[in-house]
C-alpha cells in the first residue's frame, strides 16, 4: 500500500493539473476516507482491464491515469522492438463522457513513444477494435470503455496482436513498468494534430467498418428463413445510447429484416444514459421503452446491446403475451443449439468442432454441444481466457472453436474477433428467431423444447455488493472464511466435492482425498452438491461485489425453481 496522504499531496501540488482539478481535490481535503479510497494504490488490471469512476485520484479513471497506463503499455510494446512499434496500436472508444478525450490522450502518448497509431474517428463497437488489431496486423490495441457499467465509470482495455485482451501475466508486465514511471513527469506525449500531420496517427473510419461488416455478414447461415418470414417478422432493437447504434441495425437490415424498429430515445448517443438506471442488458428494467415499442408494433423479439456493443440481451414473448428476459445462460444455449444445427445442415460444422464456456456458465451448454458431437471446454471468466484457449486448441490441431460464450451476455463467433461481439451475436440471434418463426415457434417455445430434451437446468447469480475499501476487506474476509471453514452442506444438501481454483485443488468431501483441478490460478470456490447442483463463489473482477452462481437441475420446472430458491437463501446469507 502506498502512503495515500502523501500521494494526495503530490497530486494537489502538481503543476500538471488544471485549476478545476485542483478544486476537485481541495473539495475532499479533510475527508480522510475519501482520500484513502482515491489514493491508496493504482487501479488493477481485472477481468477486463482497468475500470473505475471518473474522478481525480490514482485509484480512479482520469486523463493522468490514462496517460500513465499508456506509457506503461508503450514501454511493453517498445520492448518488442522497432517492428512492433511500426505495427503499432489500434485505439477505440465508446460513447461515455471523456472517452474520446482519453482515447486521444492515449494516442498522443503512443505517438510520442514512436508507436504508430490507428484511432477510430468516432466511437465504435468493442469487437471492431479486436477486429482492427487483427485486420491491420497491429501489435496491440487500447479501448476506452467501461462497457455496461453505470455512467460514472470509465475503463481501459488492453489488447495484444491476436486481438484478445491481455492475459494476466502480460497485464502484470504493464503494472511492473508503472512502478517506475512518475504519473506526472514520467510520461511522453505530443500534440494530436502534430502527430497526425507527421503520419504517426492515422484515423480509421468507414473503410474499417466495411471490412468488419464483410466478415460479420459472412457468418449468416440461412437467409432464406429470414426472407420467408420477413413480412411478419418485427424486431425491436436498442443500443442503450451506445456504439451498437449504427452497425447492428445495418447488419439486421442486410440480413433481410424488413421491419426493424429501433428505440428512438435510446438511439441518441449519450454517455449519461438518460433513459436508464443502468445501460446493462442484464438488467431487464432498461428494456421498458423497447417493450412499449414492441407492443405498439407487434414485435415478438427484442434485442439490446450495451454501450460498447460487446454484450447483448434479448427478450421474447411468453405464452401469455408478456415479454420475458432470456438470461445469458439461456441465450447461449439457444444459440449454440441453433448454430451447431445450422452449421451441420450447411455442411460447415468442422469434425473437431469445439464450444467454449466459462466455469460459471450452465452445464446445459455442455449437454447441447455434446449432443451435436461437439466438445465443450471450460475457462475462467473473461474472453481473454477463451481467446487463449481457442488459440491453444487451434494451433495444436486439437479442435476448431466455433462458439464461445459466458453467462454474462457475451458471445464470440467466427475467427475475425477475439472478444465478445454483440454485432455478430445480434445478427445470428435474429436469424435464429426468424428460423424458429419460419417453423411456427417463438424463441420461448424453442427454449421450452430444449428443457424438455436436455433437462430442467436453472441458474441464478447473486451479487453481494461490497463497495469501497471496507468492501474489499469484507470480500477478502468472506473468501477466507469459506476456505477456513468449508460448508459441509448447503441448505441441508451435502457438499460432495469442493474445488479451490486458487491453488487448483479438488477435495472429495467423503474421503478427504485431494486431487488437482483442470484449471488453476483464480480466486474462485466451487461446491458440488449431492443433488447435482453446483455453486460457485468469486469476487467480481469488474465491480465491487462477490458473485455467487447457482447452477442447478431439477426433474421438472417446479423442482428447479425450489432448488434455486433454497440455494439463494444460502447465497444471500453470506452478505452479513
Ligand atoms: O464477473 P466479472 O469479473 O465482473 O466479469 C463480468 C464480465 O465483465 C466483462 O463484461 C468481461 O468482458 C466479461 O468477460 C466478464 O464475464
Amino acid at each position: 500500500m502506498i502512503d495515500y496522504k502523501a500521494e494526495y499531496q503530490k497530486w494537489l501540488h502538481s503543476d500538471a493539473i488544471t485549476e478545476d482539478e485542483r478544486a476537485e481535490l481541495l473539495s475532499i481535503a479533510g475527508d480522510d476516507k475519501e482520500i484513502e479510497s482515491r489514493f491508496y494504490g493504482p487501479l488493477e488490471f481485472g477481468t477486463a482491464g482497468l475500470r473505475g469512476t471518473m474522478k481525480m485520484g490514482l485509484h480512479q479513471m482520469n486523463i493522468y491515469v490514462i496517460r500513465w497506463a499508456t506509457q506503461g503499455f508503450a514501454n511493453v510494446i517498445c520492448a518488442e522492438g522497432p517492428a512492433a512499434m511500426d505495427k503499432g496500436v489500434a485505439i477505440c472508444m465508446d460513447c461515455r463522457h471523456h472517452s474520446m478525450e482519453f482515447a486521444r490522450a492515449a494516442a498522443e502518448v503512443c505517438a510520442a513513444n514512436g508507436i504508430h497509431v490507428r484511432i477510430f474517428e468516432s466511437l465504435r463497437p468493442t469487437p471492431e477494435l479486436s477486429f482492427a488489431v487483427r485486420h491491420y496486423g497491429c501489435q496491440a490495441g487500447i479501448n476506452i470503455t467501461a462497457s455496461h457499467n453505470p455512467k460514472e465509470y470509465n475503463g481501459y482495455k488492453v489488447y495484444w496482436s491476436d486481438g484478445a485482451q491481455l492475459p494476466p501475466h502480460h497485464a502484470d508486465a504493464i503494472a511492473k513498468e508503472l512502478e517506475n514511471i512518475d504519473i506526472f513527469t514520467g510520461v511522453k506525449t505530443m500534440p494530436f494534430d502534430e502527430a497526425k500531420a507527421a503520419g504517426r496517427i492515422e484515423l480509421m473510419g468507414e473503410e474499417t467498418d466495411n471490412a468488419f461488416m464483410e466478415n460479420v455478414m459472412a457468418m449468416v447461415n440461412d437467409r432464406a428463413c429470414v426472407a420467408k418470414v420477413a413480412d411478419d417478422f418485427h424486431v425491436v432493437y436498442t443500443p442503450f445510447h451506445g456504439c451498437g447504434w449504427k452497425l447492428v441495425p445495418q447488419a439486421l437490415r442486410d440480413l433481410g429484416v424488413k421491419h426493424l424498429h429501433c428505440v428512438p430515445e435510446q438511439m441518441v448517443l449519450d454517455g449519461s444514459f438518460p433513459t436508464v438506471e443502468s445501460p446493462n442488458p442484464e438488467n431487464p428494467e432498461g428494456f421498458y421503452l423497447a417493450i412499449a415499442l414492441a407492443d405498439q408494433v407487434g414485435a415478438n423479439f427484442i434485442i439490446g446491446t450495451d454501450p460498447d456493443s460487446d454484450r447483448v440481451g434479448i427478450l421474447v414473448r411468453g405464452t401469455d403475451g408478456r415479454f420475458i428476459p432470456v438470461s445469458g445462460n439461456q441465450t447461449g444455449v439457444l444459440l449454440a443449439d441453433y448454430l451447431l444445427g445450422a452449421m451441420a445442415r450447411n455442411g460447415k460444422l468442422p469434425k473437431n468442432a469445439v464450444l467454449l464456456k466459462t466455469i460459471v456458465t450452465t452445464e446445459m451448454a455442455r449437454r447441447v454441444a455434446e449432443s451435436h458431437g461437439v466438445t465443450c471446454y471450460d475457462t475462467f471468466t473473461g474472453f481473454k481466457f477463451m481467446a487463449e484457449k481457442k488459440q491453444q486448441l487451434e494451433s495444436q490441431g486439437l479442435g476448431k472453436v466455433v462458439f464461445s460464450y459466458e453467462e454474462s451476455y457475451g458471445y464470440m463467433l467466427g475467427d475475425y474477433v477475439r472478444d465478445k461481439d454483440a454485432v455478430t451475436a445480434s445478427l445470428l440471434l435474429t436469424e435464429m428467431a426468424a428460423w424458429y418463426q419460419s417453423r411456427g415457434m417463438t424463441l420461448f417455445d424453442a427454449l421450452q423444447a430444449l428443457y424438455e430434451k436436455y433437462g430442467y437446468y436453472g441458474e441464478k447469480t447473486h451479487n453481494l455488493v461490497m463497495p469501497g475499501l471496507d468492501g474489499l476487506e469484507k470480500m477478502a474476509v468472506l473468501m477466507q472464511s469459506l476456505r477456513d471453514v468449508p460448508p459441509a452442506d448447503i441448505a441441508g444438501v451435502a457438499v460432495t466435492a469442493r474445488t479451490d481454483y486458487k491453488d487448483g485443488t479438488v477435495t472429495d468431501c467423503a474421503s478427504g482425498k485431494v486431487t488437482a483441478s483442470e484449471l488453476k490460478g483464480s480466486n474462485v470456490l466451487r461446491y458440488a452438491l449431492a443433488d447435482g447442483t453446483v455453486i460457485l463463489v468469486r469476487p467480481s473482477g469488474t465491480e465491487p461485489k462477490i458473485k455467487v452462481y447457482i447452477l442447478t437441475l431439477g426433474s421438472d420446472p417446479k423442482q428447479r425453481d425450489e432448488n434455486i430458491a433454497k440455494y439463494s437463501q444460502w447465497a444471500l446469507s453470506l452478505q452479513k
